[in-house]
């Protein structure tokens, strides 16, 4: 078996030139309390998931960590090793500000993921990569990156941060699922569902801004909030791993927007057919962002969603967008209780 690369994207530290791209403020001192939650356990992001081995030039594999139950590789898994082969060939001057993809086949849990990087530019400013994801012998996923030099202008604005409480106050997904189960009287099928929920291994930590209430599931416009970060350590510099770990983080329940309108049918099919990103600026991904999701439209058994992301500061940090297919059928099953 080849030897893994030491560090998931070597040499790149943070962005020069913070006058330009202002700094997390807890990019300000690694010893910052938000950032000491961690510091002991690193992210199995960074040590597993998104560190890619290489087989050859432009040539890398992935391995699974967490799988959904639909047992069809999670997207932003396979988008976020899909960057880090990119960003293994770009110049550690250039920071990624776009990518471009489409899921065009099941990702099989089964076996690993080959990554092949076709150069497709290296411009004065903007370097351009292709990426194909292949599983047995086809492509899985097609992604274009497109990296950037930091190039100052006085053009310069952003919508302005949703008000909402901040992490500490909020519990999260786990808190939520116990709670849940905490309720008398539940019923023993839900009970295993929720069960199964806590013994996922999903990397990332989430604390919904309005949980949904357990028993009764009102239509609500679709649009969702959400504090979310990398489960564990990942500390400051290397930007190229951190936009990694966003688009990694960025298709964890961004499709589900499209459907709270919707709570008398579930899916019976969905999945991404597609995922945007932009990257605006730095920011740690192993620490809280703000998810603000919405999905201006539906239709025809697909739906958009449309996706900002947050530093706590208000600096908005990456936009996403995402099409799926969405095939529902009515709910038909008894209460909770
Ligand atoms: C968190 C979100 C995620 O991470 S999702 C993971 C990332 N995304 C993906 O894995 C998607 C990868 N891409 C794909 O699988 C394919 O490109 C998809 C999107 C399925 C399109 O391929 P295509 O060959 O056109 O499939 P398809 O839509 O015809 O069939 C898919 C399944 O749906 C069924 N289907 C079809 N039409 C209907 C219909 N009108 N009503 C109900 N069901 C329908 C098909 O039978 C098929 O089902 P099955 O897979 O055979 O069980």
């Amino acid at each position: 078996m080849a030897e893994r690369e030491v560090g998931v994207i070597g040499g790149a530290s943070d962005y020069p030139g913070g006058n330009v791209l202002p700094k997390s403020p807890e990019d300000e001192s690694s010893e910052s309390p938000a950032s000491q939650h961690s510091q002991d356990l690193k992210s199995i992001l960074v040590t597993s998931v998104l560190n890619l081995e290489k087989l050859d030039v432009d040539l890398y594999r992935g391995t699974h960590h967490w799988v959904p139950r639909s047992q069809r590789l999670f997207g932003g898994q396979i988008v976020g090793q899909a960057l880090v082969a990119a960003a293994k060939s770009v110049s550690d001057n250039l920071y990624a500000h776009s990518l471009h993809c489409y899921f065009v086949r099941t990702g099989d849990p089964k076996v690993p993921v080959l990554y092949q990087v076709d150069r497709i530019r290296d411009g004065r400013s903007f370097t351009v990569r292709s990426v194909r994801a292949i599983q047995h012998g086809q492509p899985i996923l097609i992604c274009q990156a497109s990296f950037h030099m930091l190039q100052p202008s006085p053009l310069q604005h952003q919508f302005t941060m949703p008000v909402v409480p901040q992490p500490e106050d909020l519990l999260t997904g786990e808190e939520l699922i116990r709670l849940y189960l905490s309720k008398p009287n539940l019923a023993e099928k839900f009970k295993q569902g929720l069960n199964k929920l806590l013994a996922n291994e999903v990397p990332i930590e989430i604390k919904p801004v309005n949980p949904p209430h357990f028993y009764r599931l009102a239509a609500t416009e679709p649009k969702t909030l959400f504090w979310v970060r990398a489960r564990g350590y990942i500390g400051e510099g290397n930007m190229k791993l951190h936009c990694c770990v966003a688009a990694y983080v960025s298709d964890f329940a961004f499709l589900g927007t499209a459907l709270l309108p919707y709570p008398d049918y579930r899916a019976q099919f969905s999945a991404s057919l597609d995922h945007a990103m932009w990257f605006h600026t730095t920011f740690r991904s192993d620490e809280w962002m703000l998810y603000e999701c919405e999905s201006p439209w539906a239709g025809g058994s697909r739906g958009l969603v449309q996706g900002r992301l947050w530093r706590r500061d208000g600096v908005l940090a990456a936009s996403c967008s995402q099409e799926g297919v969405l095939r529902v059928k009515p709910v038909t099953e008894p209460s909770k209780l």
